[in-house]
């Protein structure tokens, strides 16, 4: 029996979630940032349970990584299931404004019970979580405008986390909170191993790159969100015709003498840049 294609460290993902934990304790709202390109497969099953009765904001990162149509669908499938996503270009910004707006207004509840307690209103306190390579930090360095100055250290507070002040009432922590790989479901991980947002993992290239042509196939012939000549376009081998494994063997032989390894590096890299264009992974179902 072949082994499956990812495999993650044990003790990474212990130490991820004894850092969660560590972040969580000191904060009223967590903003989770997922990847839009595979909104599924960045949400971690325990992090609702992980967050109690915290409140929660949910942004949608990479916005500029699908097809503006698909954003519509999406933010369909979330409010019919009682969720806002607000979406996000960490990039370049889109979006940021509103979302702190949002984080914000979602602290508004631990004041009031502060307030009905006789105690003053505070500012409320947030952090950024996410898988790795989501955007967290881009998304904190535009909420925080590239100002890496942060505001006083509160006692008690771990040596490397800083609070930054966002306008009046909102100190983000300036680290962000890295959720640990879920250890059982292959498809995700898969998902989260072609965008680059599955961290300290091991996987096999060839084999995550024959099942990322695979899906990119898939998706072109049962949806409309994916040309069907985008790897033509950049490959020169026509898209429908082959298997993944064959599509990188072909391609490997026509331009790296065969060298499949290289090929597989090439072809992830290119999609981890967006490079094949706006590519969509997971769909509303
Ligand atoms: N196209 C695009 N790229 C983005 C966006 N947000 C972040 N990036 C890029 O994605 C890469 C990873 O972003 P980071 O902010 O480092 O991600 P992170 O979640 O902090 O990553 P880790 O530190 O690995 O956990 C960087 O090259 C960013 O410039 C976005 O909305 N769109």
């Amino acid at each position: 029996m072949t082994s499956p294609p990812i495999q993650w460290y044990p003790g990474h993902i212990a130490k991820a979630e004894r850092q969660l934990f560590n972040n969580l304790k000191r904060v009223d709202v967590a903003l989770e940032v997922r990847d839009a390109r595979i909104p599924l497969a960045t949400h971690h099953p325990h992090l609702d349970r992980w967050l109690g009765d915290k409140a929660k904001v949910l942004v949608i990162n990479r916005v500029d990584m699908i097809p503006p149509e698909l954003r519509v669908q999406w933010e369909a499938w979330f409010r019919e299931r009682g969720e806002t996503p607000y979406f996000t270009d960490a990039q370049r910004g889109i979006g940021v404004k509103t979302l702190a707006q949002a984080a914000q207004a979602a602290g508004r509840a631990m004041n009031q019970r502060r307030v009905s307690r006789g105690m003053k209103p505070r500012a409320v306190r947030a952090v950024v979580l996410g898988f790795p390579n989501v955007g967290k930090s881009a998304l904190i360095n535009r909420l925080v405008n590239r100002r890496v100055v942060a505001s006083a250290r509160r006692a008690g507070v771990t040596r490397q986390l800083r609070w930054v002040r966002l306008g009046q009432d909102l100190d983000l922590l300036d680290a962000p909170g890295v959720l640990p790989a879920k250890l059982n479901n292959q498809a995700a991980a898969l998902n989260l191993a072609f965008c680059d947002d599955i961290g300290e993992a091991a996987y096999d290239n060839q084999r995550v790159a024959a099942a990322l042509l695979d899906q990119v196939q898939r998706l072109q012939r049962e949806t409309p969100f994916i040309p069907p000549d985008v790897l033509q376009r950049r490959y020169g081998i026509a898209d429908q015709t082959h298997t993944g494994e064959d599509y990188l063997a072909q391609w490997a032989e026509a331009s790296y003498q065969d060298d499949r390894e290289r090929a597989a590096c090439q072809l992830l890299n290119d999609f981890r840049k967006g490079l094949l264009g706006a590519i969509p992974l997971e769909l509303p179902d």
